[in-house]
């Protein structure tokens, strides 16, 4: 399906990769000096030479590969895949997904089949008509720019048919050919009925095929494929069948303790290994294997580069989620998204952002706790057993260090009770200690770029003084709003006043939540919250809780006050008021 030139514009495209063994590849009209990289745990046994045609059209196709076209419009390379739904998605459609969204490739889905599956096995196939399939197709190449095509699950020879029809009338770059029969679990997907259209149609059209050890043998009328030996011969016989590479995976080689694959391109092997993982959670390894190959392909790389880093992106995916347990049966999912086993690190956090944690905002001040003898921790402490509802540690004159263990302590008190930590300007603190956010100012890192950095999960809050920097702060992907300062205040040099006027002004202007900050304690602070606008959800202070001989009496007493003012007002918050607390101090 794919040109070669296909192939030789990936192999440009993929020189920045190109380092340890020199090897002569040899080209139509060109002999080039290459390199093969090395991963520190696929290693490949076999010298090579790699042909070379097409160079200018190659050359076109590496520029296509690069993000940026050159009207500056975005061209994302492109999978398409057409394969079946797995209802556990552990493989199928699910898988390439997973696996494309994973390796920043887009993915287009045409659904051959649906089935009931799960760890255990699989309960049920049920095909989609196969002029639906045609539909699904047609839909997407036809508006699309598809640059690689990726089969799983196809059930019938009415489908294999229909794929290749439409194949040959919208061409892609490259096709790769999973040619899924059996799940692991045993369970025929496709029966026997494929084969022969497969052999005849198919596979003739494919830049790489990718069959399990089960999957090689059936194409090859039961043939033993036991052994790495076998998986040898095996590639030979299927490569004479057409496709241009055959990739024979031996995830499920017996007695092994590499998972060791064989790649052929019809003069070459390359004997991959990588060590095997000790894991139940091995569903769907060859779906996302292919995809992975796609995806890399799509990006522009060749067949051997592609193969490689998909191989590495199993081991890496299996690795890590070697010990999640999702289901009951042998064969367990993995996590493509490497996500799902910091979850537990993550329950603290009920829900990403909750307006009302900005009720009383306490804001440190190592000053004012150098002052008073006390440690940023036993601060933070004091003032969330007060009632204090976010904590933000704003320490100017701090040692990148100290404020990096002082951040880390105080995200445990924290987290231990249902507290967000912000920090202050400083987003590689944050990073570092994995805080729920920053606080940024005006002069600080832009929010739009605090955001690429912290991506879409972590709190972002703003400092803002007039309806249009609310405003950028909203378009920046900022969570809130801090206005002031309302009232004078020492804690902040040159810092110009707003009053309530101006916050109530910023308030209208935004639909975000607020706090106001700036001179703020017992004495003022009904007078803030009953400005009256809905968004405005709390206060944040410095020396009303700080610069004070008890962090516990006074945020006590602040947080008494606000919970009064905010009967029947704008302001909700249900931490608890507990009665009595003496001093630890
Ligand atoms: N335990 C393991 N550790 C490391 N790599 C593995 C392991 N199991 C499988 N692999 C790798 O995963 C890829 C898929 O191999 P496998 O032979 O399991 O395919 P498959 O049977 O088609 O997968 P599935 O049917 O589960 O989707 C191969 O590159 C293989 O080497
Ligand atoms: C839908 C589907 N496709 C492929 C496989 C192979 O893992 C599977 N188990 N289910
Ligand atoms: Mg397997």
């Amino acid at each position: 399906m794919a040109s070669s030139a296909f192939h030789t514009a990936s192999l440009l495209a993929n020189k920045t990769n190109l380092l340890s063994t020199p090897i002569q590849a040899s080209a139509k009209g060109y002999t080039r000096n290459l390199r093969v990289s090395h991963s520190p745990s696929i290693y490949l046994r076999t010298q090579f030479s790699i042909r070379l045609q097409g160079f200018a059209a190659m050359q076109e196709k590496a520029a296509c590969a690069s993000t940026l076209s050159d009207d500056s419009e975005m061209k994302i390379p492109h999978v398409m895949t057409v394969a079946g739904s797995d209802s556990g998605a552990g493989a199928g459609i699910q898988a390439d997904l997973k696996a494309c969204a994973a390796n920043r490739v887009y993915c287009s889905t045409v659904i051959t089949a649906v089935t009931a599956q799960n760890t255990v096995g699989v309960q049920g196939v049920s095909n989609v008509p196969e002029d639906f399939v045609a539909a699904q197709l047609k839909s997407v190449l036809s508006d699309m720019q598809v640059d690689v095509v990726k089969t799983g699950l196809l059930p019938s020879v009415g489908i294999v048919k229909i794929l290749c029809k439409i194949l040959r009338e919208f061409p892609v770059q490259a096709l790769v050919v999973d040619p899924v029969m059996v799940s692991t679990s045993g369970d025929v997907l496709a029966g026997p009925s494929v084969l022969s259209v497969f052999r005849e149609e198919l596979l003739p059209m494919a830049d790489i095929i990718t069959p399990n050890l089960k999957e090689a043998s059936a194409l090859l009328d039961g043939i033993r494929v036991e052994t790495v030996d076998d998986m040898h011969s095996a590639a030979r016989l299927l490569h004479n069948m057409g496709p241009k590479n055959v990739l024979i995976k031996g995830g499920d080689l017996p007695n092994s303790s590499d998972a060791v694959d064989i790649l052929y391109d019809g003069h070459n092997f390359y004997e991959l290994h990588s060590p095997r993982i000790k894991t139940r959670n091995t569903h769907g390894t060859g779906c996302s294997l292919a995809s992975c190959i796609a995806a890399e392909l799509a990006k522009g790389y060749q067949v051997l580069s592609a193969v490689k880093v998909a191989k590495r992106f199993i081991e890496s995916a299996l690795d890590y989620s070697k010990e999640i347990v999702i289901g009951n049966g042998p064969q367990g999912p993995f996590d493509h998204l490497l996500r799902l086993k910091s979850h537990s690190q993550d329950c603290h956090r009920l829900q990403p952002f909750n307006p009302s944690d900005l009720f009383l905002y306490a804001v440190t001040d190592s000053g004012m706790n150098k002052k008073w003898g006390r440690s940023i921790a036993d601060a933070v402490k004091a003032a969330i057993e007060g009632g204090a509802t976010i904590i933000q540690l704003r320490e100017k004159d701090a040692e990148t260090k100290d404020f990096l263990e002082s951040a880390k302590s105080c995200l445990k008190i924290c987290q231990s009770h249902g507290v967000p930590l912000l920090i202050n300007d400083r987003i590689d603190v944050a990073l570092a200690c994995d805080a729920d956010g920053v606080h940024v100012g005006q002069s600080d890192m832009p929010a739009c770029v605090a955001r690429a950095l912290l991506g879409p999960e972590k709190i972002i809050g703003v400092s803002c003084k007039t309806p249009e920097q609310a405003r950028q702060a909203w378009a920046d992907g900022a969570d809130y709003i801090g206005c002031g300062g309302v009232y004078p205040t020492n804690t902040k040099e040159n810092n110009i006043t707003v009053g309530l006027d101006g916050l109530k002004t910023v308030c209208m202007a935004s639909k975000l939540p607020v706090v106001a900050i700036g001179g703020i304690g017992v004495s003022n602070a009904r007078a803030v919250m009953e400005i009256g606008t809905t968004n405005l959800k709390g206060i944040a202070v410095v020396s009303a809780l700080f610069d004070q001989e008890c962090v516990l009496t006074e945020t006590r007493k602040l947080h008494a006050m606000l919970l009064e003012s905010s009967i029947g007002g704008t302001l909700t918050n249900s931490r608890p008021d507990s009665d009595m607390i003496s001093c630890p101090r």
